[in-house]
């Protein structure tokens, strides 16, 4: 049984501003960040890294003012010297913030192929609760400090000053290279995805690219971290970092989320461009809704995230005609998902059934990762992988990680892809990663 100290704290800060300012001197960072909701989880530090968290028991700080007010303890009091995370035990009460675990798993954990040298160089690690979480959800903004032995105040106490006194974060542009792939590469794997679709091996395939990427001088992780966050991209902004190397990105594509028995999941498959005006993208959409091969590409998608959710979840509500969700650079087809979880059904066990979806890897799943071992000439690592933070309440959500890159001092690199089938063109596919590579471009700044 691994016991885990929690010590939650108020605080007025902006969470960005406060992570920008606490990470320094950190090299485990997790970002797990909704711009459109505040479902905003930002961690520093490993308290510690379970493979399960089935063997956790959870103790709360006596004076931890989310438990007084559990407690019936009235009015949080504000952060100040007071704060007291002792030890005694204490049941998490309903407005209590559980501790937050950030869980990023591989796309195809089991691939023999190498990954590029920077994503080879994260650990395989399942459950990771930072030391430090700054939260920002419908309860309110909170400091989290985790550990495995009692929370002592003096230590929550420095933090929450070094919070309060975060300067506003600054955003840096970072000019950079993209290194030109090769056409005939595509053309190859275009060929060999089109010819196993043609023998009735896969339906679809989800096929991608790999750019490297060369700065003109080293960046941080808190910059493209920024940069994400304040820019157009729109989504979850994901971040995960282990020494030097980070992973990082903005992905629209919600894989589950749980809170309580509620569950929700997303289809998300099938592409145009957006339009330089939001009535040229209302046109765009309008065609992309009527194709057909976009509509065969999404609805392999909504078959596969209805076939599980029926099989585990109750009160299935899946639209049947998508409608569009529009980001910066390209829009998509999309279908919300929604459902009620039967009783003993976890958030993990959901993210295992549901990920990959043919959106990210095609269909049938199997057969099409299996292919896309034999096409693709490196590991994608993260890159569609599921992303996510699950909370000692057995809530929380992944995302599938698109539109990211892997980083290291001044190189890098982003990776993109695209759903083939039958009547794919292999130059419209190549463009259309061009366009989806935009977003995690847009990290390096203007
Ligand atoms: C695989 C990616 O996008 C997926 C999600 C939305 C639309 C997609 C498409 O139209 O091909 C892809 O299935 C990617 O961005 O790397």
């Amino acid at each position: 049984m691994t016991r885990i100290y929690t010590c939650n704290v108020p605080i007025e800060a902006d969470v960005v501003d406060a992570f920008c300012w606490l990470q320094k001197g950190f090299t485990d960072q997790f970002v797990y960040y909704d711009k459109q909701h505040p479902t905003r989880y930002l961690g520093l530090g490993r308290c510690i890294a379970l493979p399960s968290l089935r063997d956790v028991e959870y103790e709360y700080g006596e004076g931890s003012p989310l438990h007084e007010v559990a407690a019936g303890g009235g009015e949080a009091p504000a952060a100040s010297a007071d704060v007291d995370c002792g030890a005694t035990t204490a049941a998490a009460g309903e407005a209590d913030q559980p501790p937050v675990f950030f869980s990023f798993n591989r796309f195809d954990a089991t691939n023999p192929a190498p990954a590029d040298e920077l994503m080879a160089s994260f650990p395989r690690l399942r459950f990771m609760l930072p030391e430090i979480v700054l939260i920002e959800n419908e309860r309110g903004r909170f400091l989290q400090v985790n550990s495995l032995g009692p929370v002592y105040p003096g230590r929550v106490e420095r933090f929450v000053r070094m919070v309060a006194a975060a300067p506003h974060r600054q955003a840096v542009t970072i000019p950079f290279t993209l290194e030109p792939d090769s056409r005939e590469a595509w053309g190859v794997a275009m060929e060999a995805a089109l010819g196993a679709i043609e023998a009735g091996r896969v339906s679809k395939v989800v096929l991608s690219r790999r750019k490297r990427l060369v700065a003109e001088h080293p960046f941080s992780s808190k910059d493209l971290l920024v940069n994400l966050i304040d820019g157009d991209a729109r989504g979850t902004v994901l971040l995960y970092r282990y020494a030097d190397v980070f992973f990082c990105g903005c992905t629209p594509e919600l894989l589950v989320r749980k809170r309580g028995d509620v569950v929700e999941s997303m289809c998300l498959a099938g592409t145009c461009p957006a339009g330089a005006t939001p009535e040229a993208s209302t046109v765009l959409a309008e065609e992309l809704v009527a194709d057909g091969k976009n509509r065969a590409e999404h609805d392999y998608v909504v078959q596969l995230i209805r076939g599980v959710l029926d099989r585990v979840c109750y009160d299935v509500d899946v639209p049947a005609v998508p409608g569009i969700m529009t980001l910066a650079h390209v829009q998509h087809l999309y279908t919300p998902a929604r459902a009620r979880a039967l009783a003993g059904v976890t958030l993990s066990e959901l993210m295992e059934d549901l990920h990959p979806t043919p959106a990210v890897a095609g269909t049938p799943v199997g057969e099409a990762k299996m292919l896309l071992r034999s096409i693709e000439t490196y590991n994608r690592g993260f890159y569609a992988g599921a992303c996510g933070f699950v909370d000692g309440a057995g809530d929380g959500e992944f995302s599938v990680a698109l539109r990211t890159g892997v980083f290291d001092g001044e190189m890098g690199y982003v990776y993109g892809g695209c759903g083939i089938v039958g009547e794919s063109d292999v130059q419209a596919e190549y463009d259309e990663i061009d366009l989806k590579l935009r977003t995690i471009l847009s990290a390096f700044g203007a």
